[in-house]
């Protein structure tokens, strides 16, 4: 008697997909879903998936095993295994090509997207996938059945059994499609992995497809990558429910409206960022040249994202004075919530600023800096309100990085941290809650990082040597093309003298002039002033011999591994401090941080995670050796927090914490 059958999901959500949880564990529960699916599309009933919410993954893999499908308007579809280190596992790069076509399902498959409905006026009808169906009651649905014609032909229904769609050049477009997923990729397996397994949708029956699938499946399943990527995914999440030594909480948070301050490089972006999440800001600058050359920087930034939206996506009102509004007038400051300043990396200006703000503001304003080391507890003592100041380090350029480092002082209220990590999740950020010290976190472990890259320079290597090897591990940009790009002249690695080594490199090439890409030569030379294209330069080479003649050092090749250790592990050192001082709550922070706000490859967990992939023994033996052969580089002297952890056998990265007895927090 039944006429049909309806799958749907609960409290407005279809399905997420298969646990990631479920993954990580060596003994992986339960039988396949890909059979089940087929099951679904076997089924002599028409089987109707009604989606609300999100159809994910494996949720979005079953729908496609039904016969028909509808969707509230606002529901969200996709496949993002990819961004998980894996491919859809249960047919669904054999289904999604059947149905939506190989450049789509390519499209969604190896980028991991997630689509809304965007319903065009003349929605054609036939087309079923993502009919935009209102769902006000699917059981109201399921009574009319009103869809499935009494009698009509399963056969055509079931994707598996429909064609793959042909393309006139289907090599010609899978060769130019592989290179892109390969440019894209940065060294990351899964979205090739996915790409061979549409090409087997185009090449081979399903059966033989769906074994192609699981094949490649099982391949990206135990790799090191997928087990990165499930760990960020889950650090992402963790970092959301921050505590503080002084047992703050991520329970309390409150809503802003808000003023950004100063309208230099950074101001323009967080400015651009803040319009974009529809919060109404006031721009306020020091003068009129100033506040002229920001409203246009800023207006220009804003036309280009509202093109980048999608048609029929909300439009950026930001030609609406009552959404921003330009200014050089302090007193515009006395209704705000929440004023962000983003001045010159100046302390008494700051201080001077944040003086007067806590003077004009009304009481219950919070007051944020956007300093990216100096000391909040100091910035705060110009205050009669330093509880409610706290610093939202922003990444440059805001508008586009994810990270958002939120740093409470000595007197910060939890108020206020949940104020600014709630300001952060309206940003479409990922706020991460440190504590106050030179540098944060993020900086701090940047710094003996980029110190090392100098010193490999003096002892041998060139620029382009040291950012293709750390290039060639999964970052987007090697520390000398960084410094380029963000100007010698500005914030050089930590100077650190009194008997510490220390290099003049980078002052002696601005003292040449060579600021980097805004001078058309720093590290490297490029085609003008403001070029992008970084060459190798014979005048550095040339500059380097004669420095090391000057300070006779004994040059020698450094190979590639020795590169990388010093680098990446000399700034893994410092995040073992920074946990040890309870400046982070604990190693995902660390990793959230280094994967949103300093381009760390994710397929490769972030520092922290890397560190337990690679061995903390190993770690710590070569930190030993490259601290005994340079005695005057603190950076490179094991912290005890890795000498304790390696003493206690290797423990896995989940229990470290709880082998610091109280960390000696320096708040
Ligand atoms: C066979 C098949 O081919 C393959 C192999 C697969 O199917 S692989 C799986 C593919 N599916 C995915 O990749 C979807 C991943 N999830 C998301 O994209 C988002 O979660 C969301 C669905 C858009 C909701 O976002 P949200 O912002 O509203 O909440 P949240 O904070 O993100 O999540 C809320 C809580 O749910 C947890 N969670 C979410 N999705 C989860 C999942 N798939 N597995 C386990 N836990 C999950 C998350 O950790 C958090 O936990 P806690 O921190 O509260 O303890």
């Amino acid at each position: 008697s039944v006429k049909a059958v309806m799958i749907c999901g609960e409290n407005g959500k279809f399905s997420a997909g298969a646990d990631i949880k479920g993954f990580s564990s060596p003994k992986r529960r339960g039988i396949a879903l890909g059979p089940i699916v087929s099951l679904i599309e076997r089924s002599e009933k028409p089987v109707v998936a009604a989606i609300e919410g999100v159809a994910l993954g494996g949720g979005l893999e079953v729908a496609l095993g039904c016969h028909y499908r509808i969707a509230h308007v606002k529901a969200r579809m996709g496949l993002p295994e990819v961004t998980i280190g894996l491919l859809p596992g249960a047919e669904g790069t054999q289904r999604l090509p059947r149905l939506v076509g190989v450049p789509a399902a390519l499209d969604m498959i190896t980028t991991g997207k997630v689509l809304c409905l965007v319903i065009p006026p003349a929605w054609p009808k036939t087309h079923e996938f993502l009919l935009p169906m209102y769902l006000p009651d699917v059981d109201a649905l399921f009574c009319n059945s009103i869809f499935l014609p009494p009698g009509q032909p399963l056969g055509p229904r079931r994707l598996s059994l429909k064609p793959v769609p042909k393309l006139p050049n289907m090599e010609a477009f899978l060769s130019e499609a592989l290179v892109k997923v390969k440019k894209q990729a940065h060294g990351c397996l899964a979205p090739e992995l996915c790409f061979q397994a549409v090409k087997a949708a185009t090449e081979q029956p399903f059966a033989d497809g769906v074994r192609r699938e699981q094949e490649l499946f099982n391949v990206l399943l135990t790799s090191g990558q997928a087990q990165a990527l499930q760990y960020a995914f889950f650090a992402e999440r963790a970092v959301q429910k921050w505590t503080t030594p002084s047992g703050a909480s991520w329970k309390i948070s409150d809503s802003v409206s808000l003023l950004s301050l100063g309208l230099g490089t950074m101001g323009r972006g967080i400015v651009t960022s803040l319009v974009k999440a529809k919060i109404p800001v006031v721009a306020l600058e020091q003068d009129l040249e100033y506040l002229n050359m920001g409203r246009k920087a800023v207006m220009f930034l804003l036309e280009r994202e509202a093109m980048k939206m999608e048609q029929g996506a909300q439009t950026l009102d930001f030609h609406n004075p009552a959404r921003l509004q330009f200014t050089v007038d302090f007193d515009v400051l006395r209704d705000v919530d929440l004023v962000i300043e983003a001045v010159f990396e100046n302390m008494a200006l700051k201080k001077e600023i944040f003086h007067k703000l806590s003077r004009i503001c009304k009481p219950g304003a919070f007051l944020c800096t956007n300093t990216s080391a100096l000391n909040i507890n100091e910035i705060a003592s110009a205050t009669s309100r330093p509880q409610q100041v706290i610093g939202t380090h922003f990444f440059s350029p805001a508008h586009v990085m994810k990270l958002l480092e939120i740093i409470y002082g000595h007197h910060t209220s939890p108020t206020t941290i949940a104020t600014a990590m709630q300001l952060a999740k309206v940003l479409k950020k990922v706020g991460v809650v440190v504590g106050n010290c030179f540098g944060f976190a993020g900086n701090r472990m940047m710094f003996p990082y980029a110190q090392q890259a100098v010193f490999l320079l003096e002892e041998g290597s060139r620029p382009e040597a040291v950012d293709q090897v750390i290039e060639d591990f999964g970052f987007r940009i090697g520390p000398f093309r960084m410094s380029d790009l963000a100007g010698l002249d500005v914030g050089t690695p930590a100077r650190q003298r009194h008997g510490h080594r220390y290099s003049p490199l980078p002052d002696l090439l601005c003292e040449n002039g060579r600021f980097g890409q805004k001078t058309g030569k720093g590290w490297y030379q490029y085609e003008k002033a403001g070029g992008r294209t970084a060459k190798p330069d014979p005048w550095l080479h040339s500059f380097l011999s004669q420095y090391r003649d000057t300070h006779r050092i004994k040059t020698r090749f450094i190979d590639q591994e020795e590169i990388l250790e010093r680098c990446l592990f000399s700034l893994i050192n410092e995040g073992f401090d920074i946990l040890a001082e309870g400046i982070a709550s604990g190693p995902e922070h660390l990793d959230v941080i280094y994967i949103n706000g300093y381009g760390w490859p994710k397929h490769r967990g972030g520092p922290m995670f890397y560190a337990s992939t690679v061995g903390l023994s190993r770690i710590l033996a070569k930190l030993q050796k490259y601290s005994e052969a340079h005695p005057d580089v603190p950076g490179l002297q094991p912290s005890a927090f890795l000498k304790k952890l390696v003493a206690m056998g290797n423990p896995p990265l989940k229990e470290w914490m709880s082998y610091l007895s109280r960390p000696n927090n320096k708040l």
